[in-house]
């Protein structure tokens, strides 16, 4: 027979595994469903300037796409290779609400320092651009301030790059305080070397001359260093904020590890289908589109596994090739998360042209965060359209991985077993008789371990049990009959 778990314990446990922006809402089945419409009825209205508008007059690139012409630079790799980009930069553009009128591909030993593709070629995408009638030109890459007011110059639209698109993307979705935070930051830190006529403007006016001091200091210089200075203030006051909610993210976690939940975290690069994972193993209804970057906040469920174990499991935001460097600091307490996981699930789609470039990519920010090193397991997903070929190279290539198809189900419940054996089970096993008066200890194993058996005897509970080595200690020190 077995010991019934006490109401105090049960809820300790339960406190412990739910974090509480998972809480759905009092009117609704689940607060994320209604993201999908108000994210499609909000798309492409939201750009860089919301999050400034109290600086005024700030010149900065509002993201307003709507017509655009790609253009990469191709410097090693194969051709496949940099076309590959370029249809994820599609994607990337696509996702943040533009029209993709044209792209193109420039073959250089390395981006030109002053236009990135060299005034020639420039030229001739004035050209693309005037035919196609777009309105703004997108760089496969993270341009410097000159090159995206040169090349700027010659096309004549406006031209971002590939971080401000993301960047874009980011704001658009978040929607956690933390998640509009940490881009709100992410987005200032590239944003204050771009402020328009910082120096340049300025200082051709001035002729490059003079002993500078107030006297020869432009009203517009001033002007843009009021700016400058109020997006350091409101940096300065968006990084105590991001630390302060990362404060009760890691009280919440230590309560998790202090009640020794076990967790679980998906990762992978976006598009991947974690959410979908997510929704297939635990019946959570969270986000799935295909789009890139769907999820942001990392989203908490709980699950059990088949023997009855039970686990969190944690969404988490995608990556991406060349995942800004401000954002992967932004987001870092969000990847804290995955660094902390006792098991790291890697989902990789096996239906795209590339996925081990992709969980290469992956595995780059992962190192970068300092969380390379935690054991991960390769979870092939989308197997009912992959390729049979592919799937077996990739399952060969990465060792104990897995094929599943979140949408079919196929693999899943493999999956479910998976993680039951491989997320760790508490070392010691342990009989022990203990005193009804010490009943706080039965009350533990059942929370912190594995209950084999538990028995009513009259000198108390004969308990069996796999426990960790502290427990242990604690029921060898009951006072045997
Ligand atoms: N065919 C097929 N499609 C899938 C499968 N799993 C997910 N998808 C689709 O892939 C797209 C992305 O799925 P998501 O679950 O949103 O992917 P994600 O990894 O959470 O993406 P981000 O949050 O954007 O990083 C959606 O259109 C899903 O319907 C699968 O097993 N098979
Ligand atoms: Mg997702």
């Amino acid at each position: 027979m077995t010991h019934p778990e006490g109401p105090a314990a049960r809820q300790q446990r339960a406190d412990a595994l739910m974090d509480e922006h998972l809480v759905p809402g009092p009117d609704s089945f689940d607060g994320e469903q209604y993201d999908r419409e108000e994210r499609a009825a909000l798309r492409r209205v939201t750009g860089l300037s919301t999050e400034l508008a109290d600086v005024t007059e700030v010149e900065y690139r509002k993201l307003r796409l709507e017509r655009v012409v790609l253009v990469g630079v191709w410097t090693s790799g194969s051709a496949d290779d940099a076309e590959a980009s370029l249809a994820e930069l599609a994607a990337l553009a696509e996702t943040a609400g533009a029209l993709v009128c044209d792209g193109v591909i420039q073959r250089r030993q390395k981006p030109d320092p002053a236009t990135y593709i060299g005034s020639g070629k420039a030229a001739e995408l004035r050209e693309i651009v005037e035919e196609a009638g777009a309105d703004t030109v997108v760089c496969d890459g993270e341009l410097s301030p000159s090159q995206l007011v040169h090349l700027e110059e010659v096309v004549r639209v406006k031209v971002v790059d590939r971080t401000a698109l993301i960047l874009d993307i980011f704001a658009q979705h978040a929607k956690s305080r933390e998640g509009k935070a940490q881009v709100a930051l992410a987005q200032m830190q590239y944003m204050l070397p771009r402020l328009r006529g910082w120096g340049q403007s300025m200082s051709r006016q001035m002729g490059g001359g003079g002993g500078g001091g107030m006297a020869t200091r432009g009203p517009g210089e001033t002007k843009i260093e009021t700016d400058r200075r109020q997006i350091h203030e409101r940096m300065a006051k968006l990084r105590r904020e991001i630390a302060q909610l990362k404060t009760g993210r890691d009280i919440k976690r230590e309560e998790r590890r202090r009640n020794r939940v076990l967790s679980v975290a998906l990762a992978g690069y976006t598009n991947a289908g974690k959410s979908s994972l997510l929704n297939r193993l635990t019946g959570a209804g969270v986000l799935v589109e295909n789009a890139l970057f769907a999820t942001l906040d990392t989203t908490v469920r709980r699950a059990e596994t088949p023997s009855g174990r039970p686990y969190t499991i944690a969404d988490t935001v995608g990556f991406v090739r060349h995942l800004p460097h401000h954002l992967v600091e932004a987001f870092r307490s969000t990847i804290d998360e995955v660094a902390d996981a006792h098991l790291v699930l890697h989902v990789v789609d096996g239906s795209h042209p590339e996925p081990e470039a992709q969980l290469a990519s992956v595995r780059e920010v992962l190192a970068e965060v300092g969380a390379g090193e935690i054991r991960e397991v390769v979870v092939v997903n989308k197997a009912d359209v992959a390729d049979p070929d592919v799937l077996s190279r990739l399952l060969a290539a990465e060792q104990g991985s897995i094929a599943v198809s979140a949408r079919t189900g196929e693999g899943i419940e493999a999956l479910r077993d998976f993680i039951d054996v491989l997320l760790p089970r508490p070392e010691v096993e342990i009989e022990a008789m203990v005193p009804y008066s010490q009943g706080g200890l039965v009350s533990r194993a059942h929370t912190e371990g594995e209950v084999l058996s538990a028995e009513h005897t009259e000198q108390g509970t004969l308990l069996k049990a796999r426990v960790g080595p502290e427990l242990a200690a604690a029921l060898r020190a009951c006072p045997q009959p």
